[in-house]
């Protein structure tokens, strides 16, 4: 396997602390899956946009998942370079599909590690990204799936939203050092949609307002009836926050803007990725296998 000489920090900026100190956390060193939830008007998208965005303009990342709102991903599939594992509306099919294919990279890349001699991959570029799977609305996702297996009468075998749930369990459990991070989507955590051993492996978790206790204390365990009943009151876009080595804060997520700001900066942040295919042939081959759209030579 070839590795570019790539970026080992991949920051990712969220908002302010309330004592005004910068929050985020970085996609590569942090090496966490992260979940957020947070219920109607809490200001999930405004912080998913952000991050998002600073994601798409880094060309050691590539974003894939499953978005049954049709809006979220949905500037991945238009950009100049079309993301073919960006699932758009309610398809199980196509979202075991996506997963499938992450949980092979993931395999051949944890293959690839004892030739390397190495535990973990922490140094990513266009020619070996950090691949970012977003679900969006996770349980949607989930109960999306268990209707099609209902109404189509599947036997257990070959229903889709155990496959679904078994390989995000398996990503959740053993991707993370192969360079691929989970961001998580709901309204709100509950231990039906994972379980709390995979749930262990979230490091970066985010609570915007959401009114039930047990949601809050889904993510932050340590959350005192004073914490969860704070949540309850939070306005739109602040947050309970924690990473990997850092305890819990409350700050306040940036606000990014309308809709068309994030698609467009999705968009433009083509331009850097094409830039990065012009110097690198290693980059170019990556693309032309990945995406059919770059001619090699
Ligand atoms: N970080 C923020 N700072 C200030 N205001 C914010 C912030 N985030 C969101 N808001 C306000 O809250 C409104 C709702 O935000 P947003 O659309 O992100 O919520 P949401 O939780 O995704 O809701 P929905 O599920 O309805 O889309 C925004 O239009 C904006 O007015």
């Amino acid at each position: 396997m070839r590795k570019s000489a790539g970026v080992s920090r991949i920051p990712i900026r969220l908002g302010r602390s309330q004592y005004g100190e910068d929050v985020g956390f970085d996609l590569a060193a942090d090496a966490a899956h992260i979940a957020m939830q947070g219920k109607t008007r809490s200001g999930k998208s405004q912080a998913t946009y952000n991050v998002l965005a600073q994601a798409a303009a880094n060309a050691a990342v590539r974003v894939v998942g499953s978005d049954p709102t049709h809006v979220l991903l949905e500037p991945f599939k238009h950009r100049g370079v079309s993301e073919p594992y960006v699932v758009s509306g309610l398809n199980a099919q196509a979202t075991v599909d996506m997963l499938g294919w992450v949980k092979r990279e993931s395999d051949r890349r944890i293959d690839q590690m004892w030739p390397l001699r190495t535990d973990k991959f922490s140094e990513f570029g266009a020619s070996f990204p950090l691949i970012l799977v977003v679900l969006e609305e996770f349980p949607g996702i989930l109960e999306g799936a268990a209707d099609e297996d209902a109404a189509l009468g599947r036997k257990p075998a070959e229903r889709l939203a155990p496959r679904i749930s078994a390989y995000v369990r398996q990503i959740a459990a053993q991707s993370a050092k192969a360079g691929i991070r989970l961001l998580l989507l709901s309204q709100r955590a509950e231990a039906s949609i994972i379980g709390g051993n995979a749930r262990s492996n979230f490091g970066v978790k985010m609570t915007l307002r959401v009114d039930e206790p047990e949601s809050v204390r889904m993510l932050h365990p340590s959350a005192s009836p004073e914490d969860c009943a704070l949540v309850e009151t939070f306005k739109p876009g602040t947050c309970l926050f924690e990473k990997p080595g850092e305890g819990r804060q409350i700050m306040r997520c940036d606000f990014v803007g309308e809709y068309g700001r994030y698609a467009r900066a999705i968009e433009s942040s083509d331009l850097r990725f094409l830039a990065t295919l012009q110097q690198d042939q290693a980059q170019r081959e990556f693309f032309a296998e990945e995406f059919g759209v770059v001619d090699p030579s």
